[in-house]
């Protein structure tokens, strides 16, 4: 039987893309959702993973995407929810807007893709199944100006003690949480540095800390339940 595919959602650029083409080299399928074209995604196509055209951004986006996804695959070895939106907290007519569409991306998508592919995640002949949901450190702590990307980050992170009982013994369910990973492409050096101090470790590590974290949740048959911290002490701050 050959193997089960992982998904990664919002897997064209940055730390789901690294995941994905991480998983490619040890050997998995991949699937990855995007939002828009871009030559990123032939390089991922030109490695054999399948790329799927999805916006969590309504509920009807999301449910059209999981109905294309059970075309393509009949199992599921993990599904990683990586997409996101990081945005700013408006302070005009868009608040509503934005908190809502936060709430879909964050939230209602892997609550209506966990609820759908359970039977995906059950069909998988292998050993392991996993669901991991990508949080972030201010889920714990707020932000004064990202208030509403942290309180649906919140709410992913609370999705995942629901998943965890509702699924176990046969689906884990964990989280990651991570503090500065990557910089944004127009961030300079003032808000590196600003953003560095704001962890013990001082440093903008990369994204090769979450594929060993997620490699970590994938072959830990024991560990559900939980999130892990991949922060840099940003705690201890
Ligand atoms: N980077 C970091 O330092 C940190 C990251 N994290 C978390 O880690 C994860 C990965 O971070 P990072 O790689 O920077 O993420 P990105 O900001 O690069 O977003 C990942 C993808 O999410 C997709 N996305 C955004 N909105 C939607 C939508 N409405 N529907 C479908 N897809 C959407 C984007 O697709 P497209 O590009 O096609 O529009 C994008 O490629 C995220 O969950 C993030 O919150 C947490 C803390 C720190
Ligand atoms: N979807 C995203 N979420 C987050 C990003 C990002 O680029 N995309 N970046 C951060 C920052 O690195 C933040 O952790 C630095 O203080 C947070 N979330």
């Amino acid at each position: 039987m050959s193997a089960s595919p992982i998904l990664i959602t919002g897997g064209a650029q940055r730390l789901g893309r690294h995941c994905a083409e991480r998983l490619v080299d040890d050997g998995h399928p991949v699937i990855v959702s995007y939002r828009r074209e871009r030559p990123e995604l032939e390089a991922l196509r030109s490695r054999g993973v399948v790329t799927l055209a999805a916006d969590f951004a309504t509920e009807a986006g999301i449910l059209d995407f999981i109905a294309r996804l059970k075309q393509q695959t009949s199992s599921l070895r993990a599904i990683v929810h990586n997409a996101s939106d990081w945005a700013p907290d408006c302070h005009d007519e868009q608040a509503g807007a934005t908190f809502e569409r936060l709430f879909r991306v964050h939230m209602l998508a892997p609550y209506l893709i966990n609820l759908h592919c359970r039977e995906l995640l059950e069909a998988c002949g292998e050993p392991q199944r996993d669901i991991v949901h990508m949080t972030d450190f201010v889920a714990q702590k707020g932000s004064k100006k990202h208030a509403a990307y942290a309180a649906t980050k919140a709410g992913l992170a609370n999705l995942t003690l629901s998943f965890a009982a509702m699924y176990a013994p046969r689906i884990q369910v964990n989280a990651i949480a991570p503090a500065l990973i990557m910089l944004g492409e127009h961030d300079d050096e003032a808000y590196a540095e600003q953003a560095r101090a704001k962890s013990a470790m001082a440093m903008v590590p990369g994204p090769g800390v979450i594929y060993q974290s997620l490699r970590y949740l994938l072959d830990n048959r024991y560990v559900t339940g939980i999130t892990l911290p991949v922060d840099g002490g940003r705690h201890l701050r």
